[in-house]
């Protein structure tokens, strides 16, 4: 699914006016509709209602709300914040139609006019949607900052107040803090950056079809995966198949202390359907690993403690693999970071790096070039920050990350809520599965893992990403219904992984 910015979404607003065709107070009125429906889902008969409006397009959603509201005997109140010296047509109109009905339409224009607002009470915010430019002030900035206050429940309809919906507000900005964010069709950029969390709330989106047309020609490098384009990627296995069909992985990883990682990635490797798996660890992880993971073959390093790439026992060279991952629990060992150097230059296939493997990168970046292209590096923020540069606010995060898969020709996986899979030619993929509780030790081993599961089997390495993030994120959530997000451990990840 595609993610556009505020003009497209004016131009499809319009495209669907045109082509559908559709009055425009017709398109509102479908909108508020679907807002209607679901908060009569959500929220019983009895719940006293309180909506503020602005004066524009989003403010004629609220009227429009407000009507429909009181049409399914909704006890509603209706407050509109006088921000500006012109309302929009459409919210004349819905103005107009409110007014037959109901004669509880006040107006704040100054602090006084706020009403008070209890802990039963629903607020429904609908001041300011995707035309807000500029930072709240005046009477708009005391209305949300009293809502903020407030301990009732808000639902902001389409984005919250004062939420930019495609670039970056100022750390001071006045913004709604909602509950729930009820957005139309598509989801905005704004919704899944993370300095965001508190202004969005629980989301959904609302599919008031918008013409279809318009969205698949439009020009975006961001998208949200949706569950159905995540499992059309998975492929089906043929019944003549064998253990040479689904690839063989090559792990590079563990130290002294830290052979746990090399054992998940390793069990999460299989899981994810690997054919044949080797897994090389410094010789004190040689019994671990073939403890803990019997499925795996495995080659113990020359070394005692941490990884050098030498080893004496027979087998092919690592160039020799369907794909390799370097990564989980490396450490940062100079004769490690020796075996990087050696290693890199003889690899063509796309291959995994993660964890310690991305610092040393990152320490001697001159490295960065000899990864093979396409392949999948996965840092969560700060080894992203060390292999780039700090940044100021998320939507700079989002152009170094485009910039550095870009000129890299690899495909990142930024970690973190909605994982974001930046690709080679400048898309961005924003994942939708997964919760807070996949934020402990060792997931990022599980994923790895898949990831290196995934390339082995065929799978090109955007796909590989785009999937394997879905379903490593799909595992953590299966995990969180069954027994909470809260002691979650990566080894409950590897147990919950489906493929199908
Ligand atoms: N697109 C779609 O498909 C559909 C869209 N729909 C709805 O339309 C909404 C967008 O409506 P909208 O464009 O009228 O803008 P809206 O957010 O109501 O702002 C109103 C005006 O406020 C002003 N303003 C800006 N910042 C300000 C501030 N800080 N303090 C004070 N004023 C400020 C600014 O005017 P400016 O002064 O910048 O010219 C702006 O024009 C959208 O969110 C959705 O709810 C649905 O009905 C149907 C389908
Ligand atoms: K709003």
């Amino acid at each position: 699914m595609k993610i556009l910015n505020v003009d497209q979404i004016r131009a499809l607003d319009q495209a669907t006016v045109q082509h559908e065709p559709i009055a425009p107070i017709n398109l509102m009125e479908r909108a508020a509709l679907s807002f209607v429906n679901w908060f009569a889902d959500q929220f019983p008969h009895s719940s006293p209602t309180k909506i503020f409006c602005g004066l524009g397009n989003n403010g004629g959603d609220g009227l429009a709300i407000a009507r429909l509201l009181l049409e399914r005997e909704y006890p509603v109140e209706v407050f509109v914040v006088r921000h500006a010296p012109r309302e929009s047509d459409d919210f004349m109109h819905n103005h107009r139609r409110l007014k037959l009905v109901t004669d509880k339409i006040r107006y704040i224009e100054q602090v006084q006019d706020i009403p008070t607002l209890r802990h039963n009470e629903i607020v429904i915010d609908a001041i300011l949607g995707s035309g807000a430019s500029r930072p709240a002030e005046g009477i708009v900035k005391t209305t949300i900052e009293a809502i903020n206050r407030a301990p009732a429940t808000v639902v902001s309809v389409d984005i919250a107040s004062g939420l930019y919906a495609d670039k970056p507000n100022e750390p001071g900005d006045i913004i709604i803090e909602p509950d729930y964010t009820l957005t139309f069709q598509l989801p905005k950029l704004a919704l899944l950056l993370p300095k965001n969390g508190r202004y969005v709330g629980e989301w959904h989106m609302l599919d008031i079809q918008l013409h279809k047309r318009f969205i698949d020609q439009a020009p975006t490098p961001y998208y949200f995966t949706q569950p159905h384009e995540a499992r059309l990627l998975l492929r089906k296995r043929d019944r003549f198949s064998n253990k040479g069909t689904f690839g063989h992985a090559l792990l590079l990883a563990g130290s002294y202390g830290k052979m746990g990682a090399a054992v998940l990635s390793a069990r999460a490797c299989l899981r994810a359907g690997v054919g044949l798996l080797t897994v090389q660890v410094p010789r004190c992880g040689y019994d671990i690993l073939q403890i803990a993971v019997p499925e795996a073959m495995c080659r113990p390093d020359t070394h005692e403690t941490v990884l050098t790439g030498q080893t004496a026992v027979d087998g092919p060279e690592p160039a020799a693999y369907t794909t390799v991952g370097i990564g989980p629990g490396l450490g940062k060992a100079p004769e490690t970071l020796a075996m990087l150097r050696t290693l890199l230059p003889t690899l063509a296939k796309p291959i995994v790096v993660d964890a310690d493997a991305l610092n040393l990168l990152a320490e001697n970046r001159d490295l960065l070039k000899k990864l093979p292209p396409n392949s999948i590096l996965t840092p969560h923020p700060k080894e992203f920050e060390r292999l780039t540069q700090a940044w100021a606010n998320d939507y700079e995060k989002l152009d170094l990350l485009r910039d550095f898969a870009q000129k890299n020709r690899v495909v990142v996986v930024l970690k973190g809520a909605y994982s974001a899979v930046a690709t080679p030619n400048g898309e961005v993929h924003f994942n939708a599965t997964g919760n807070p509780g996949l934020s402990t030790g060792g997931t990022g081993d599980v994923l790895t893992g898949i990831l290196m599961a995934l390339l082995a089997q065929g799978y090109d390495a955007v796909e590989a990403a785009v999937l394997g993030v879905y379903a490593h994120g799909l595992a953590g959530d299966r995990v969180a219904e069954q027994r909470g997000p809260i002691g979650m451990t990566a080894s409950d990840v590897i147990d919950a992984l489906r493929w199908h």
